[in-house]
């Protein structure tokens, strides 16, 4: 691809769908290009080393701020992270037809996402199994950069405890978009195991396998990790105005 090129996303994310999960996950395996990819991790390692918050394995960053009870202080994106990704997610029809079409943000209350969570995983790390809670319109839009990993889904037993079997595996390629919704957000876990390779990936233990890159190579069904960093877009339901905070601190 050279580099003025975009990439050639499906007419609408119907074409995308993950057919083997439940409502609804839909994945791109090409959804931005490599000079976008590689702007986007210079823009993450030039950030200001307290933008970093060390987690005991993992790093983060919380852009354009941590939520405070839940909330967010209204502040925009910054434009790394807005353009191209925000307007892409937006410009995608759910479904193809003649009149002005829906996006995966309509039924959201800001209409786009306003938060994004920066996650880096290095060979070994992963993420236990959780949800992302209540915070969030249960829409979760992932872009991996720098390269693949295994996304694991996992339901919880009758008795209320997790089931460490994952029900369904994911694989997220370099450069692709992810985006779950619905029961996926909340009645199912999500996690990344602790490993240096994902294994066993083929066609019968992988749910997204006929979406993945014509071109995916893989020997013996084997994965071995490299440093993955995550772009994870969401809208957060709740946002207070920065000038009432500041009039309110003024007051003190
Ligand atoms: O890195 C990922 O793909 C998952 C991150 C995640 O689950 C989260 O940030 O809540
Ligand atoms: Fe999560």
């Amino acid at each position: 691809m050279d580099s003025s090129s975009k990439p050639s996303l499906p007419l609408s994310l119907d074409h995308a769908r993950v057919t083997q999960l439940p409502r609804a996950a839909f994945y791109i395996s090409e959804f931005i290009t490599e000079d976008e990819e590689t702007l986007i991790l210079g823009k993450i390692a030039s950030a200001p080393k307290p933008r970093w918050k060390q987690l005991s394995r993992r790093r983060l960053q919380t852009w354009p701020s941590d939520l405070i009870n839940n909330k967010l202080v209204d502040t925009p994106l910054p434009s790394w992270l807005e353009e191209p990704i925000v307007t892409r997610l937006r410009s995608l029809p759910l479904e193809q037809g003649p009149v002005p079409q829906s996006h995966i943000f309509s039924d959201s209350p800001h209409k786009r996402p306003n938060h994004v969570l920066v996650n880096s995983y290095p060979p070994g790390i992963g993420i236990m199994p959780h949800k992302d809670g209540a915070a969030y319109h249960p829409v979760v839009c992932t872009v991996s950069l720098g390269a693949s990993i295994c996304l694991n889904i996992h339901e919880t037993k009758e008795d209320g405890t997790l089931n460490q079997n994952p029900i369904w595996r994911i694989l997220q390629e370099p450069r692709s978009l992810l985006i779950t919704t619905a029961d996926l957000y909340t009645e199912y876990l999500h996690g990344i195991d602790d490993i240096m390779e994902d294994t066993e990936l083929s066609e019968q233990t992988i749910a997204n396998w006929s979406l993945l890159r014509p071109d995916l190579t893989l020997h013996n069904g084997r994965n071995p990790r490299r440093t993955r960093t995550s772009l994870t877009y969401r809208d957060v339901i709740s946002v207070s105005k920065l000038g009432s905070k500041l009039v309110f601190n003024q007051k003190k």
